[in-house]
Order: C-alpha cells, then sequence, then structure tokens
C-alpha cells in the first residue's frame, strides 16, 4: 500500500517535469529504495512559546509520508511567513526532500519545516522518508542537463550526503 503511494507520487513527480515515469524511482536507486519510519512523540510542553518539537529543516529524504495525529503543530514557511498544516483525518502529508530536489536540478524545492508544542496535549506523528540505498550515487537527472541547465547540485553517494549534512558541512 505505501510502496504504491510512493510508486505514484515519484511517478507523478516524474511527468511532472517532462520525465518517463521511472526516472525518479531509478535515480533514487529503484527497488533498493529504503523506507525509514520514525516516530514522533512530542509531549505537552509547559511553555509552548519557548520552545520548539523540530526545528527548521528539510528532510534529507526523496519524499517523506506522514500521518499525525489531531494535534496542531506542523508548520510549513513560505514567503517569509510560517504557515500552520491543517490537520486533515485520514490525509497523508507529503513532504518534497533534498533528494528530489537534486534529482529535479532545483525544479522542485524541498519543503522547510517545523514542528510546535502544545501546552495541553502530546502530539504524535509517524513518517516514513524514502531514501536512497547508502552507496547509491544521487544527482541531477542527465535529461534535465545540457547548455543552458548546468547541474546546480555535485552528484554524490546518499552516504555522503547525509554525513555532510548532519555535520554541517559543505555540500
Ligand atoms: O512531526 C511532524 O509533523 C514533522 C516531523 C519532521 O519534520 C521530521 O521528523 O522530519
Ligand atoms: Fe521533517
Amino acid at each position: 500500500m505505501l510502496i504504491e503511494v510512493a510508486n505514484k507520487l515519484l511517478g507523478f513527480l516524474s511527468k511532472g517535469i517532462g520525465l518517463e515515469e521511472n526516472a525518479m524511482k531509478e535515480g533514487l536507486g529503484g527497488e533498493d529504495l529504503i523506507y525509514l519510519m520514525k516516530i514522533n512523540y512530542y509531549p505537552p510542553c509547559p511553555c509552548p512559546d519557548l520552545a520548539l518539537g523540530v526545528v527548521p529543516h528539510t528532510d534529507i529524504s526523496s519524499i517523506t509520508i506522514l500521518v499525525p495525529n489531531e494535534v496542531q503543530g506542523l508548520q510549513v514557511f513560505k514567503d517569509d511567513h510560517w504557515y500552520d498544516v491543517a490537520y486533515i483525518p485520514n490525509a497523508l502529508i507529503i513532504h518534497i526532500g533534498d533528494q528530489i530536489e537534486i534529482l529535479s536540478n532545483g525544479k522542485y524545492k524541498s519543503v522547510y519545516h517545523r514542528t510546535t508544542v502544545s501546552k495541553e496535549k502530546t502530539r504524535m506523528s509517524w513518517p516514513v522518508f524514502l531514501e536512497p540505498p547508502p552507496e547509491f550515487e544521487v544527482g541531477p537527472i542527465p535529461k534535465l542537463i545540457n547548455q543552458d541547465n548546468p547541474p546546480k547540485y555535485k552528484t554524490k553517494k546518499y552516504k555522503d550526503y547525509l554525513y555532510c549534512k548532519l555535520n554541517k558541512l559543505p555540500q
């Protein structure tokens, strides 16, 4: 089920920029794509104005498929403002992550987001991060590159990208 959703999303993202349906998936390692589930637990906080659940970031993954509980908390940054992401029962929240920005050579941008905490309620979320295998090299898809569109990102192994990002080193 999750794999079907992921395949569809990657297909739409590929076609959306004029590529073959399987282009993004192949660019992420094809059937070796890794599904990494995390559970976020944000207990009530006495001073929600002074704390964040997760600091602002973009996801390192390709896409993130996330299910939250009903407690408001996720915000995305757009046009200099933080916007609440509305909770819609049974809806999935999809984040574009860094690897899609790289594959698309910047045509898609990874979404900058953060979470706030609540004074009374516990918030939880269950994201699944779709990641290339560590040794797999990710870079702008060659079909998107030409004289007018030079590569904006280096091609490198996913594990090296991860290492640089986690240690705040230049990519
Ligand atoms: O809890 C959320 O809604 C988002 C969490 C998040 O951004 C993350 O785990 O990367
Ligand atoms: Fe995130």
